[in-house]
């Protein structure tokens, strides 16, 4: 197979039919809702916290909260629906998260959302976990991740998943290439253009986002959303304090998978590293938005259907 990633493709224009980019419509919808643009911030510690989760909801934006604090689930989803806004929340597959969901239907408080969040999505464990939240509280939409195969697709949404999350080592903190030598990493986008060919349902992109330019490239090749970790860590909305570091400004983000996130040396995937401060997540939706409205512009069409159809072309050598 022919593998490509973001840096070696090139999306090819067609005739724009718009007068002015702010024409396009770059909203998505995705389960119950519509959401002002298909992007994710990663359901990392040093990405989302409730803050920035109340915020994301209540402008419109969809965000998955992490499941690094277990204890606090139940509470977020009470809070969120106080206030009248959406829970979307992760869950993991061990014995306690049975319990958990238990909690959820005895209290009444049924997320909207929730992605089970595992590295290695395709797993029996996996799907017995599915089946027991389809079976106890149907009404919540299932996101299921992470895969990087057709057949794990495939088994994923045939168990219940009503949509998937593909992605296995392209992560900017990620390391599980070099340390198990499997996974999607250095070629996501022809891993996620393989899996699209078995999706009969959404599927989000992630790990291995840096540019713009690669929202367009992933919906191209079947991705409805986009989860993105380092791009949206380090703003002043992010978990964490701002580090200087020879005059300038970072904030930390680490593997979820990483040691600082485990407390333990024992199965690291993930490293820790610095991102720089990049003032507020606002402004950066904003960029996107504006870049993805160009985006469909150069499609030829007026929202983001017209970038699943454009031709491309593999490039060979890169200079950048
Ligand atoms: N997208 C990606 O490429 C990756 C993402 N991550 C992120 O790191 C976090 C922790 O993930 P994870 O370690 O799965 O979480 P957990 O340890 O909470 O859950 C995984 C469960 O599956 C078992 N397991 C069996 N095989 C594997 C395997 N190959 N890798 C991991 N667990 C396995 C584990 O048992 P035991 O520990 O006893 O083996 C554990 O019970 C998640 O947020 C995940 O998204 C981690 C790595 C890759
Ligand atoms: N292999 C690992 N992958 C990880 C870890 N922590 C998070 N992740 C994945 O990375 C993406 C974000 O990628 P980015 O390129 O946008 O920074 C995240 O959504 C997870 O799927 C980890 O410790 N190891």
């Amino acid at each position: 197979m022919r593998t490509f990633d973001y840096h070696n493709v090139q999306l090819l224009p067609e005739k724009c039919i718009i007068k002015s980019r702010s024409e396009t419509d770059v909203s998505v919808k995705f389960g119950p809702k519509t959401f002002r643009l298909p992007v994710i911030p990663a359901n990392m510690e040093t990405v989302i916290d409730e803050n920035l989760a109340v915020w994301m909801a209540e402008h419109d934006y969809f965000y998955i909260m992490h499941r690094f604090y277990p204890e606090k689930r139940l509470q977020f989803v009470q809070n969120m629906h106080d206030k009248g806004l959406f829970a979307s929340i992760s869950v993991g597959i061990k014995d306690t998260e049975y319990k958990f969901i238990d909690q959820l239907k005895l209290h009444h408080a049924i997320p909207e959302y929730i992605t089970i969040d595992v590295a290695h999505g395709h797993s029996d464990y996996v799907i017995k976990m599915i089946k027991y939240i389809k079976n106890k509280i149907p009404t919540t939409f299932l996101i299921v991740g992470n895969l990087g195969t057709p057949d794990a697709v495939r088994e994923i949404e045939n168990a219940g998943a009503d949509a998937t999350k593909i992605g296995i080592g392209p992560g900017k903190a990620c390391i599980t290439k070099y340390k198990t030598g499997f996974g999607t990493g250095g070629w996501q986008l022809s891993a996620l253009k393989w899996c699209s060919k078995a999706a009969t349902k959404p599927m989000i992109a992630d790990g291995g986002i840096r540019n713009n330019g690669d929202l367009a490239k992933s919906i191209r090749f079947g991705a409805t959303m986009m989860m993105i970790g380092s791009v949206f860590a380090g703003h002043v909305e992010s978990p964490g304090k701002i580090v200087e570091k020879n005059g300038k400004k970072y904030k930390q983000y680490w593997g979820s998978a990483s040691s600082k996130q485990k407390g333990t040396h024992h199965n690291v995937e993930g490293r820790q590293l610095l991102v720089p401060f990049k003032g507020s997540i606002n402004d950066t939706l904003l960029e996107m938005k504006e870049d993805l409205q160009s985006s469909i512009s150069y499609a030829g069409g007026k929202d983001l259907r017209a970038l699943r159809k454009v031709n491309y072309v593999l490039l060979d050598s890169i200079d950048e």
